[in-house]
């Protein structure tokens, strides 16, 4: 697919599309969000988005700086409750379950929802340390040998183990920038998380090491539900079977990558997808 082919063909899609039921089959919507808000302080930054998240596929938020893509994306494990004056409005179900229910246990939530920054920031402790410390901190390895097994796996998932096989002693930060970030999504994986969000994750990354990554993600993807943020269209062209195109704090559409891409309905999405804004 090329996105700056800018054929754009405009279709009687809707906004409100569904999956049809081959595709609800093999990917269920895991995430369910509806008419959801936030505000900080004062400014509302979103204007009530709806949007089903499928299981077992990469989803992109897309659109120009400040349109609200980061804002979403932390609504999804509730990290906007670590910012002071934000205020979250709607709802959010993971697999039908209300995750802004009183009753709700955020450590959990953040660790079925695990997330991957923009700057990779494995902790100041060595590589193995960097993969075992969730799995510890949730109980999750019985013995030394469990331990041992789940960072290896999380660490061969990350497609790092061939690289740090023999210094798993060694610190995390004296990694490459690229290793760095498939440490941190290791340590993502350790605690056997069902999305993993990823906000613009190679943005701090060389043209090789975000190939890497992005190959990466497109491995995991039949293992876990994935959200990225994304500044670059081609990554989500790359990457993505799911786009969502964000505009001032608005979801203005979204759909499959390739509709979005080639046949996008909505005007705004068009000029960006065109380069027109943004
Ligand atoms: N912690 C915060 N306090 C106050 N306002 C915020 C905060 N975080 C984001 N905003 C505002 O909310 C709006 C949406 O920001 P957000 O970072 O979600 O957008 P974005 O699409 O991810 O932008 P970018 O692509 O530049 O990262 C912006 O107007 C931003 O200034």
């Amino acid at each position: 697919m090329d996105v700056l082919a800018g054929k754009v063909k405009v279709t009687s899609k809707t906004l409100d599309q569904t999956m049809n039921p081959a595709e609800l089959m093999d990917h269920p919507i895991r995430l369910s969000a509806r008419d959801v808000t936030v505000h900080y302080g004062e400014k509302q930054a979103l204007h009530g988005i709806s949007i089903d998240i499928p299981d077992r596929a990469v989803t992109a938020f897309i659109g120009p700086s400040g349109c609200g893509k980061s804002t979403f994306l932390r609504c999804i494990n509730r990290m906007n409750d670590t910012i002071e004056g934000a205020k979250v409005g709607g709802k959010i179900e993971l697999d039908g379950e209300d995750i802004y229910s009183a009753d709700l246990d955020v450590v959990e939530l953040r660790a079925r929802v695990g997330m991957v920054f923009q700057k990779p920031n494995p902790f100041p402790k060595s590589i193995y340390d960097n993969v075992a410390y969730g799995p510890r901190i949730h109980g999750l390895a019985k013995s030394k040998a469990d331990l041992d097994e789940i960072v290896i796996s999380s660490l061969r998932k990350a497609g790092l183990f061939e690289e740090v096989k023999d210094r798993l002693a060694e610190p995390g930060t004296g990694l490459s920038g690229g290793q760095q970030q498939r440490l941190c999504i290791a340590r993502a994986i350790a605690v056997g998380p069902e999305v993993i969000l990823m906000d613009e994750p190679c943005s701090a990354l060389d043209p090789i090491a975000t190939a890497i990554i992005e190959e990466l993600i497109d491995e995991l993807r039949e293992n876990y539900t994935i959200v990225i943020v994304t500044h670059s269209m081609q990554q989500a062209a790359r990457v993505s079977q799911k786009t969502a195109f964000f505009h001032l704090g608005n979801l203005i559409e979204h759909g499959d990558t390739e509709d979005i891409f080639t046949n996008p309905v909505n005007k705004q999405t068009q000029d960006y997808i065109m380069g027109r804004i943004g």
